[in-house]
């Protein structure tokens, strides 16, 4: 019951747009691109929850914003449990974590999760970085082996720690499916025909990655970069609605 609870997402949850911006007055005046449209799914990361605060993503999900929020949490256990609990409070729907901090970190975040009054936030755990290559994971870390087997291991510890989803590139969501299939697959990393992939070093088009099994894509720069970013986010909306179309 409580896996097919958490198995379903609501139709705007399939693009997250990444709010990377640097602060409050610029995430408003992007915002204000959407303007008597559907709100979007949003993302608040490192960049702006640091700059902005708590209070104003409190004031986000009071104003109606589904709201990610990727503070990607990787401590010992008791650390980040507390900042699940003081971060349950702003009325986000999910929040990220690094995989890489263990099972029993993984474990303290899902008992604060559990023990939230109001909303409580789904956990996604981030398995290998989008901008980590081969080069970066055996030379600069040093973890021998391929990304997609370093990736595909830290998922599977994440499902047995009770994650709601994990978050991956498109080039393991295949495989992250087959293996790891009660979780959410959360892909970053897109990027569209033609445009530069800038740090970003394992990426697809938004198609690709719902055929390959993502279930909510991370897009950033892509919209928040562009000249008109209501016309970019509907264009990757329409191309992942006929994707998922051709999957289903
Ligand atoms: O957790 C994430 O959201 C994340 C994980 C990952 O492996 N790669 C990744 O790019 N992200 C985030 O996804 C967004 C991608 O942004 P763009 O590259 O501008 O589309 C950024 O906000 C990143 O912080």
């Amino acid at each position: 019951m409580e896996a097919v609870q958490n198995r379903s997402l609501s139709t705007d949850e399939q693009v997250a747009v990444a709010l990377d911006v640097p602060h409050q007055q610029a995430a408003e005046a992007f915002l204000k691109h959407w303007q008597g449209c559907e709100k979007p799914f949003i993302k608040v990361g490192m960049q702006l929850f640091y700059a902005a605060g708590p209070s104003f993503v409190q004031s986000l999900t009071t104003a109606g914003y589904n709201v990610f929020l990727d503070v990607k949490l990787h401590d010992i256990p008791n650390t980040v449990g507390s900042a699940v609990r003081s971060l349950t409070g702003l009325g986000v729907k999910w929040i990220t974590l690094h995989a890489s901090g263990g099972r029993e970190m993984m474990e303290a975040a899902k008992k604060a999760a559990e023990e939230a009054e109001g909303t409580r936030p789904r956990l996604l755990a981030v398995t290998q970085l989008t901008s980590t290559d081969q080069r970066t994971l055996n030379q600069d870390i040093g973890i021998p082996g391929t990304v997609s087997d370093a990736a595909l291991h830290l998922a599977e510890l994440a499902q047995q720690s009770g994650m709601d989803g994990i978050v991956c590139s498109g080039e393991e969501a295949r495989v992250m499916k087959e293996r790891v299939p009660s979780l959410f697959i959360v892909t970053p990393g897109i990027r569209l025909e033609g445009r530069d992939s800038e740090d970003q070093k394992r990426v697809m088009t938004p198609e690709a990655a719902i055929s390959e099994g993502a279930d909510i894509l991370v897009v950033g720069r892509p919209i928040t970069r562009a000249n008109e970013p209501l016309k970019v986010y509907k264009h990757i909306l329409q191309r992942v609605e006929q994707a998922r179309g051709n999957r289903e």
